[in-house]
């Protein structure tokens, strides 16, 4: 983490220049989800698939503008309608000397919302009415006021992502990661990032720590109670097991390097749901009938660590993946019985079933959303042709990814030509924005933290 001076609370040594972008991944969650949140391990893998975030200079200089186009949202507020005042009891600024001038409250504040702050806020998100914005735009407040000062001028944010958002892929921590490391820039608490595509990061930095720990509170603005996996893999990018551990014990986050390469179908059933809903929903459960849900929180328990070792197995053998896939089976009957499953990943599995093209379950939160399935080996191109044509024929749509892509990455954009090129805002489609600014497609325009 880079030392902001005092006053301005810029950092004078690799200042950010605007515009820039920022992008962090989606995921895939293999086995875990919902019980991640109840302090079981999961394991889950970056996506090829995207959020994109370009910060510019607002028109109006005391402007903060939210253009936010996939969830149809835009918002504007004045610099001098955040609540300064009470952000700044409770704001962390390292003070010239590289210590922490609060760090009481930053220890707090890496691992709880402060709902002093929460209240504050809440009047400059009163006319906002559906949820899915709310959510949105309460994350952003609540970093901005955290990360940022009043002295800085207007900045403008622009998302766009590659992934569904809402649909089980981790949408919500990769728009948290860009937000916290977008802010984290311009408030001079980070460099840009320096590492390219291939180099390998010995040991997690200072700034993508610092990163991580503002983005897990951004998650929680969006969905109450995250486990901190998502936003995990949106950060560092990779594989990982990931268990949270009981409050004020950091999580254990274990990379695995040698990720073996599944051969994943991911489909969207397209049917919208919260993820705040859903983890409510097995909350509720979990209260409601601690030793019933405790037993199946147990055996997804059991079944994550099976899927572990064998997937760290040096060879990841026909022995193996016939294993996986049994895991992967009763993983998603788990999930059923938790009331996370929808008639249409019913439906999903279904049709794999029948195709016997391989073992499916659910991913990410459920209730519609994505589910994905292990593929068999053995498969012809003209059966997954076939496998796809009738997913589609059924509403659904089809994905094609990679596994243990990179995490947080920086763009910038300057030359005066870039800054139309690469407007997210104009870019048609998921295809148009991967062949413009895609990491996949322009690794060399990016830098990694
Ligand atoms: N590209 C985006 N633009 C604006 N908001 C987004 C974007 N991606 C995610 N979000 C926010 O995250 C929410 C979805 O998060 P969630 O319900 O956890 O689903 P998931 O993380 O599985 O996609 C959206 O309702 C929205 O508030
Ligand atoms: C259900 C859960 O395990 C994963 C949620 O993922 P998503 O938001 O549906 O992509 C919640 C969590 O771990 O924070
Ligand atoms: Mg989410």
């Amino acid at each position: 983490m880079t030392v902001p001076d005092p006053k301005t609370n810029q950092n004078q040594n690799n200042k950010v220049q605007v515009p820039f972008l920022v992008s962090a991944p989606g995921k895939v969650i293999i086995f875990g989800e919902h019980s991640a949140v109840h302090g079981k391990p999961a394991i889950a893998a970056a996506l090829s698939l995207r959020t994109y975030l370009s910060v510019s200079k607002s028109e109006s200089p005391d402007t903060v503008s939210l253009i936010f186009p996939d969830i149809n949202f835009s918002k504007q507020w004045k610099v001098s309608d955040f609540p300064w005042e009470a952000a700044a009891k409770y704001q962390v600024i390292p003070s010239n000397d590289g210590k922490l001038n609060n760090s009481a409250a930053f220890s707090k504040s890496s691992d709880e919302l402060v709902p002093e702050l929460v209240s504050a806020l809440a009047e400059m998100l009163v006319t906002i009415d559906d949820p899915t914005h709310y959510s949105a735009a309460y994350a952003f407040v609540y970093l901005y006021v955290n990360i940022c000062n009043s002295k800085m001028p207007g900045y403008t944010f622009t998302a766009r992502s590659t992934l569904p958002v809402g649909a089980g892929l981790g949408s919500s921590a990769s728009l948290a990661v860009c937000l916290a490391s977008s802010l984290a820039l311009i408030g001079g608490h980070i460099a840009p990032a320096s590492l390219s595509i291939n180099e390998l990061v010995a040991t997690d930095s200072p700034d993508s720590d610092f990163i991580h720990s503002w983005s897990f509170l951004a998650e929680k603005c969006i969905h109450g109670n995250p486990s901190g996996i998502d936003n995990a893999v949106a950060c560092y990018g990779g594989a990982v097991m990931f268990q949270r551990m009981k409050s004020s014990v950091p999580s254990v986050r274990t990379a695995m390097r040698n990720f073996p390469p599944l051969k994943l179908l991911l489909t969207n059933t397209k049917q919208p749901r919260r993820t705040a809903d859903l983890v409510a929903k097995v909350s509720a459960l979990v209260s409601d009938f601690p030793k019933s849900s405790g037993v199946i929180m147990d055996a997804i328990d059991y079944i994550t660590r099976e899927g572990y070792k064998l997937m760290i197995r040096p060879f990841f053998d026909n022995e193996a993946k016939s294993r996986f896939r049994e895991l992967i089976r009763m993983n998603h009957g788990l999930l059923v019985s938790l009331g996370v499953s929808h008639p249409t990943l019913e439906r999903v599995k279904l049709c794999c079933d029948e195709l016997e093209i391989g073992d499916t379950k659910l991913t990410g939160a459920g209730g519609g959303g994505c589910a994905i399935t292990l593929l068999r080996d053995e498969l012809s191109e003209s059966t997954m042709k076939n496998a796809e044509a009738r997913l589609v024929s059924e509403g659904f749509e089809t994905f094609e990814t990679t596994l243990g892509g990179k995490g947080v990455g920086y763009c910038p954009l300057d030359k005066a030509a870039d800054v139309d090129k690469f407007d997210l805002f104009r870019l048609e489609d998921r295809e148009e924005i991967e062949s413009t600014v895609g990491v996949g497609a322009n690794p060399n325009f990016w830098s990694f933290w």
